[in-house]
């Protein structure tokens, strides 16, 4: 399914954040969103998973408004991992997950086979598997943000919507879970601060700064020094992996663009 955004404008509290955002992925691609905090990112996420109203502009799937759908089909089409997640649960793993499958359910419709296959799958992804009796509230940051991506799994959606998937991981997971994204590949709008992550998952990125979308391509015609410097304010040489040929961007961690470093 394709996921185009048009022209997209969202005020909070009288400040327009986001200016005119174009954003297009194609069916079964993988686009990054990248910018430095506050520019922007989440809110246009938020726009894709129906949780903010634009003040003007579309989101089209496959060229339909997502406003025009009621809320149990965009759920059957769009799965999102939001920045704002539930800590309060009362529920076990496995129920957090079951959640999932509610938009293809009657009311008080039990689980039928197809659904514990789907459920059970996605807890293997993740490797939670083991967890599944588990509390959800006891679980760690990074355990419950596996638990809420095989929630989103078991929606089968047409359209992933990650907003930091990789928060709270460690760096074994953070590989797995992009690997996971790679391997069962959908048109997918992924937020990440991790550049050298989004480089080497994402098929496109677009780069927000201020609101509006300031550079757009693959990882390497975006990632360059030139805009590490102009956007993030940070020095970086950008070279080969080693070990993959992605862009591997090589910060200095020692002072920002602007300050001179001191020996
Ligand atoms: N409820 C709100 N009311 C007013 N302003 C808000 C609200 N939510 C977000 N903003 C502002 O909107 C702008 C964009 O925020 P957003 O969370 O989309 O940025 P982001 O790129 O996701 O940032 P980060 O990398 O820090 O997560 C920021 O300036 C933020 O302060």
């Amino acid at each position: 399914m394709r996921l185009e955004i048009e022209d997209l404008r969202v005020a909070l509290s009288g400040r327009e954040v986001v200016s005119g955002v174009h954003l297009l992925a194609g069916d079964g691609e993988i686009v990054g969103l990248v910018g430095p905090n506050g520019s922007g990112k989440s809110t246009v996420l938020r726009t894709v998973y129906r949780h903010l109203r634009p003040t003007a502009g579309k989101v089209l799937l496959d060229g339909d408004d997502i406003r025009d759908l009621t809320a149990r089909q965009a759920a059957r089409h769009v799965a999102a991992l939001p920045q704002e997640r539930g800590t309060d649960f009362e529920l076990s793993v496995r129920e957090v997950v079951a959640m999932g499958r509610t938009p293809y359910k009657r009311a008080f419709a039990g689980e039928d086979p197809e659904d514990r296959e789907i459920i059970t799958t996605a807890l293997e992804q993740v490797g939670m598997a083991a967890d599944a009796g588990r509390g959800f509230s006891t679980l760690s940051g990074g355990e419950r943000q596996r638990v809420l991506l095989a929630r989103a799994f078991t929606q089968r959606p047409d359209v992933l919507v990650l907003d930091e998937p990789t928060n709270h991981l460690d760096v074994r997971h953070q590989v797995e879970l992009l690997a996971l994204l790679r391997e069962h590949r959908r048109t997918t709008v992924v937020a990440l601060h991790d550049l050298n992550a989004a480089a080497s998952v994402c098929d496109r990125l677009h780069v927000l700064h201020d609101g509006a979308v300031v550079a757009s391509g693959t990882p390497r015609e975006v990632l360059t020094s030139e805009l590490m410097a102009g956007v993030f304010g940070v020095r970086a040489a950008v070279v080969d992996h080693p070990l993959t040929g992605d862009p591997l961007i090589a910060f200095d961690h020692r002072a920002p663009a602007d300050v001179p470093v001191v020996a």
